[in-house]
Order: structure tokens, then C-alpha cells, then sequence
């Protein structure tokens, strides 16, 4: 079965090598936001490969933004939702566990969002955030993590000389790749990635998705994206939602040229969503 013509992988090495475990599994979970009344994702099951990138796609409102959002528990601010199924877990334990503190989760489960959001403070200190409100005041230890971070987000040749500057004076590409400097400041083991490049050009779509090449080699990523393209060029694995369900879920060339489900075959080749 042919679909569309995807543009290539950027990836270096888009293989799936059997060594590799599951960084997160996603076991049979069930959600809703309104105490249990309706299903807003129904019985989901999917392992997200550590050191790989795993692309969410599917219409709107087919529930793609709530299933990564359950990956850090940022939906424990919505006061009527939960789990109402299920279990999820990341590195082995279940996130929602009564001994799991939602806070250090997130250290270990970073979220870069659709709309870039640095704080109105110096590039330094958007990216030092996260260390001194761990307590971490060297500066030393600071200093070393900024540049660490911002050469992991290729951003540090473009800000090194203006470390001090507001980091609302950066361009959005810029500012974008700034909060994922800050989100790698404090050595996550999972980065969530929410649209992060539906507020951003194509060249800098383009920088950020290189940068996604490189973070794969020490990071988990999980993004959630409406362009086809993107999840082709950026992802090793692909999940397609429908409604809550996940229709199909396989190695993303497999479900971009040969999917198994006439639904996802429907979608990609865009005759909905
Ligand atoms: N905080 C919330 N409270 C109640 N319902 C919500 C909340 N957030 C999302 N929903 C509902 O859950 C469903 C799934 O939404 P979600 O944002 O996860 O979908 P999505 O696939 O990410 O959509 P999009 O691509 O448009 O961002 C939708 O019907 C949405 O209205």
C-alpha cells in the first residue's frame, strides 16, 4: 500500500536495536478529566524506547497533549482528572504511586511546550532556574551548567557573549531552544515535547529538529505533532491516536509507507483531520 511521499528520516541512526528497554511503559491506561464519567483516552498500551524519539500524531482533540501530559503528571492540576486505569511507568516505577512526589518526577521528566515560555529574566538565569531551586548555588557548578546546557540546546555560540541580556530580547527559535536549554539544565532522563515547533519558522523548525537529533543520544523525547513531516524527519517510532484510542503504533517508516490500519493509511494520506 502506498500513502504520501514522506520526506527522509534526519535521524543518525533511525534503527530500533533489540538491546534497548523501555523507558516509559504506558500499560493499558485509561483517563478522564471528569471523575471517571467519560474516557478521554481509552485502554492505551505503548513503550517509549529510551534514547529515541517517539512521535504522538492524530486529529484534534484525539487526546495526544493529555496522554503526554499524564507522562509528568501535569494533569494532577486539573482537580477532577485521573487515571482511571492502568498503570504508567518510567524507568521501571509507576508514576502514580503514592510514594511519587509529582515535583521530583518532573526533574526527571522535562516538558518544553508549544508556546516558548522563558521567564523575564537574563539567558543565565532562565537556564540556572532549575539548579537553584534544587538548592545549588555554587557558581562554579552554575556556570558550568549554563554552558553545558546551552551547547546541548546549540544555542551557546549565538548567546555566550550576552549571557546577561534579557531572554525575552532572543528571537522565538531562539527563545525556544532556550527552554529546552532549561529543561536539560537540570538532567532529565524524558523530555516531553508539546508542538514545539508549531509557534516557529521553518528555519527555525529546522535548528530544533537538528537539536532533537542530538538530545536523542542522551535523552528519551516524546513529542506530540500535527505535521507528518516532522514526525517522518525527527521520530523512530510513531503513535497514531483516534478518539482516544491508539489505532496503530510501529516504527515510524513503517507507518508512514506500509500503515496496517485502514484509519491511520486515511489520516496520513489526509483525507481527515
Ligand atoms: N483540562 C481539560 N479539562 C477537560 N477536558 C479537557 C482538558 N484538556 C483537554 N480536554 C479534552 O480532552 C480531549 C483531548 O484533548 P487533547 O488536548 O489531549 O487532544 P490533542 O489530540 O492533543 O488535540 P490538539 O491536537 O488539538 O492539541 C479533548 O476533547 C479536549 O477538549
Amino acid at each position: 500500500m502506498s500513502t504520501q511521499i514522506a520526506p527522509a528520516s534526519i535521524l543518525d541512526e533511525p534503527v530500533s536495536p533489540p538491546e534497548l528497554k523501555n523507558m516509559i511503559e504506558i500499560d493499558n491506561v485509561s483517563f478522564s478529566y471528569d471523575n471517571g464519567k467519560t474516557n478521554t483516552l481509552k485502554n492505551i498500551s505503548l513503550g517509549c524506547l529510551e534514547k529515541r524519539v517517539t512521535a504522538f500524531i492524530g486529529p484534534s482533540g484525539c487526546g495526544k497533549s493529555t496522554l503526554l501530559r499524564c507522562l509528568n503528571r501535569m494533569n494532577d492540576l486539573v482537580e477532577t482528572s485521573a487515571v482511571t486505569e492502568g498503570e504508567i511507568r518510567i524507568m521501571g516505577q509507576n508514576i502514580n504511586g503514592r510514594d511519587v512526589d509529582p515535583i521530583e518526577l518532573r526533574k526527571n521528566v522535562g516538558m518544553v511546550f508549544q508556546k516558548y515560555n522563558p521567564f523575564p529574566k537574563s539567558i543565565y538565569d532562565n537556564v540556572a532556574y532549575g539548579l537553584r531551586i534544587q538548592g545549588i548555588k555554587s557558581k562554579s557548578t552554575l556556570d558550568e551548567a549554563v554552558e553545558r546546557s546551552l551547547k546541548g540546546a546549540a544555542l551557546w555560540d549565538e548567546v555566550k557573549d550576552r549571557l546577561k541580556d534579557s531572554a525575552l530580547g532572543l528571537s522565538g527559535g531562539q527563545q525556544q531552544r532556550l527552554c529546552i536549554a532549561r529543561s536539560i539544565a537540570v538532567q532529565p532522563k524524558v523530555l516531553l515535547m508539546d508542538e514545539p515547533c508549531s509557534a516557529l519558522d521553518p528555519i527555525a523548525t529546522a535548528k530544533v529538529e537538528e537539536l532533537m537529533n542530538e538530545l536523542r543520544k542522551d535523552y528519551t523525547i516524546v513529542i506530540v505533532t500535527h505535521s507528518m513531516q516532522q514526525a517522518t524527519r525527527i521520530s523512530d517510532r510513531t503513535a497514531f491516536f483516534y478518539l482516544g484510542e491508539l489505532i496503530e503504533f510501529d516504527d515510524t517508516a513503517k507507518i508512514f509507507s506500509n500503515p496496517s490500519q485502514k484509519r491511520t493509511e486515511d489520516y496520513i494520506s489526509g483525507r481527515f483531520g
